[in-house]
């Protein structure tokens, strides 16, 4: 049974300032640089194989850090990438006009095709991601990969592997530094295919840890 780890990055200055990244980018802050090396130490004695991040910079220092500790390389899978958030992106959340949040509800309120104008829908974003994950499932027999990517893109790709539509109104936290776990099975009691283990654990930091909304 192939098991995948999914990780959301540490926390950025853009995360603690509450504003929009998207595939904009912000440096980790000094918590966040902990909280990535609290995974590594979590994750280095599970046998990670592979180490897959986003192309982005907060993932790809999350990625090296982690990557550093297990003994592992990175390589980089744009696929990854956190939803194109389009002309929102760098605004701060709390200064959205109402047309502007109009645009942002449509993303999670099942609109058809919703998007932020110059954005990405959530539909094309679940289709990357699981584009993604089965990639996984090429590599060698025995390995044990971890993905870095993002708040939304992970949220995504977890609820539709539960069956809920890609738009599913935002009912999963995926802290800063949150594990969570799909593994790919044959079985005739659970659904074959991907399974969810674990969804957003945040046992091994130390300090609270940001939501996607920057609380
Ligand atoms: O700010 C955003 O674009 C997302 O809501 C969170 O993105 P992140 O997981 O890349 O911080």
């Amino acid at each position: 049974m192939l098991q995948v780890y999914l990780v959301r990055h540490g926390e950025t200055v853009w995360n603690a300032a509450r504003r929009i990244q998207g595939q904009s980018d912000s440096a980790l802050t000094e918590k966040g640089e902990r909280q990535a090396r609290q995974v590594g130490e979590r994750m280095k004695s599970l046998g990670i194989t592979h180490v897959i991040s986003s192309d982005l910079g907060r993932t790809r220092r999350t990625a090296e850090i982690i990557a550093d500790i297990c003994g592992c390389s990175v390589t980089l899978d744009a696929r990854l990438r956190e939803l194109n958030m389009g002309v929102l992106e760098q605004r701060p959340i709390d200064t959205l006009s109402a047309e502007e949040e109009g645009w942002r509800r449509t993303l999670v309120n099942g609109t058809e095709n919703g998007r932020i104008p110059e954005g990405e829908s959530m539909t094309e974003l679940a289709e990357r991601m699981h584009q993604a994950l089965n990639a996984c499932l090429e590599l060698p027999a025995g390995s044990r990969p971890l993905l870095v990517s993002h708040g939304m893109a992970l949220g995504v790709l977890v609820s539709t592997l539960l069956g809920l539509p890609a738009h599913a109104e935002r009912r999963l936290r995926l802290r800063n530094c949150s594990l969570s776990r799909v593994d790919h099975q044959q079985s005739a009691w659970l659904a074959s295919g991907w399974v969810v283990e674990t969804a957003g654990d945040i046992s091994h930091l130390d300090l609270p840890a940001l939501d996607e909304l920057q609380r």
